[in-house]
């Protein structure tokens, strides 16, 4: 089965037809399946990050499924990458219409024990990075020719025990997504918000094993009583990219199956009901299904 052909998508063919996007932290994770829908409905793609394997890696399943798609070798935490990324990007694909600011991490400590080096790291990524990447977005191509963005925050809303420094700058992000569609929106830039609740992905595969039965007890506390997956936050992103959303900016949408809205006089409870919105792909792949 192939990778992009299996994808789930609710989007009609060819929606982002003649469309650039560029996709932080695209090579692996939610950012490679948010690239995935994007090439799949048409859009050239640009896949940037620090790791040049995995970036090629993805490049190569898009390619052979017939999207057009470009690593480019990035660390959001540089100026000079940023600067030369985003007019990398824009030579590859000839315009950046879509961005989505996905690169970002962070690890798990108690506040007391963050690390100034490791505060400023996640600071780094999560907030100035974003900021800095869609700044030189809108220099360098969206001031002149309008365009769309969605920042990839998460569940912080009640603060974020054991990340505070995510949680301090994915607020941040939140807020710049209010500025920024206030300050751009003459120029014809939407820029939206999708904060995440747990979703299973490589990503919390890069945390230390211990952690994962506090992660796997933490996704049982929304009302589907499971995690999300890549493909129902690519729908999100999709959606906010796309034209169907061309009356909606500076909001975030979360994506967390009501983890956010947690009230201790209505605990979530039972097997969860909810149907999931999964690639067929990634349980073939793992063996789930036959
Ligand atoms: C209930 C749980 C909900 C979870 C919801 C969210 C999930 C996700 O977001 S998963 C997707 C993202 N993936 C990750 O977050 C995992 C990857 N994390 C990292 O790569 C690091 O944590 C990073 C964000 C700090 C980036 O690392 P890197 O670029 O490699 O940075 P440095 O090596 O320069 O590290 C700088 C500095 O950071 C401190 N530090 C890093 N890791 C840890 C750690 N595990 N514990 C404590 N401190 C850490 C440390 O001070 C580092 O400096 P040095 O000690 O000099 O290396
Ligand atoms: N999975 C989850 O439960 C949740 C995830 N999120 C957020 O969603 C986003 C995607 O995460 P997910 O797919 O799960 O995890 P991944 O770890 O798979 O994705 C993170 C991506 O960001 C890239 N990246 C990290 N730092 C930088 C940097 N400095 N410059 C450029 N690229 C960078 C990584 O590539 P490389 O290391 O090669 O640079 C990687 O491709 C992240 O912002 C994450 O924090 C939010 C809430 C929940």
């Amino acid at each position: 089965m192939s990778t992009t052909s299996s994808i789930q998508t609710i989007f009609r063919d060819h929606l982002f037809a003649g469309k650039s996007a560029l996709i932080t932290g695209g090579g692996t994770g939610i950012g490679l399946r948010c690239a995935r829908e994007l090439a799949r409905l048409g859009a050239k793609v640009v896949l940037a990050g620090r790791t040049r394997e995995k970036l090629e890696q993805a490049v190569a399943g898009i390619s052979e499924q017939g999207g057009e798609a470009h690593a480019v070798v990035c660390n959001i935490r540089e100026a000079e990458d940023i600067e030369s990324g985003i007019a990398e990007s824009i030579r590859l694909m000839g315009g950046l219409d879509l961005l989505v600011n996905n690169a970002g991490g962070q690890f798990p400590s108690p506040a007391e024990d963050i690390p100034r080096k490791g505060w400023n790291a996640v600071i780094d990524t999560n907030l100035t990075g974003t900021f800095f990447t869609t700044q030189e977005a809108f220099r360098q191509h969206m001031r002149s020719h309008g365009g769309a963005v969605v920042n990839i925050i998460a569940d912080m809303w009640q603060g974020f025990p054991m990340m505070a420094h995510t949680g301090a700058a994915r607020a941040g992000v939140d807020n710049l997504t209010k500025t920024l569609a206030n300050e751009w929106g003459r120029h014809g830039i939407r820029i939206n918000a999708v904060a995440p609740g747990i979703i299973e992905t490589s990503g919390l595969e890069r945390y230390d094993p211990m952690v994962r039965p506090f992660i796997e007890e933490a996704a049982k506390n929304n009302q589907t009583r499971r995690m999300g997956t890549e493909a129902e936050v690519a729908a999100a992103v999709t959606f906010l990219l796309s034209p169907a959303a061309s009356y909606i900016t500076g909001v975030t949408l979360r994506v967390d199956g009501g983890q956010s809205i947690f009230h201790p006089l209505c605990p979530p409870q039972g097997d969860g009901k909810m149907p999931v919105f999964e690639d067929t792909f990634d349980r073939v792949q793992d063996g789930s299904v036959p």
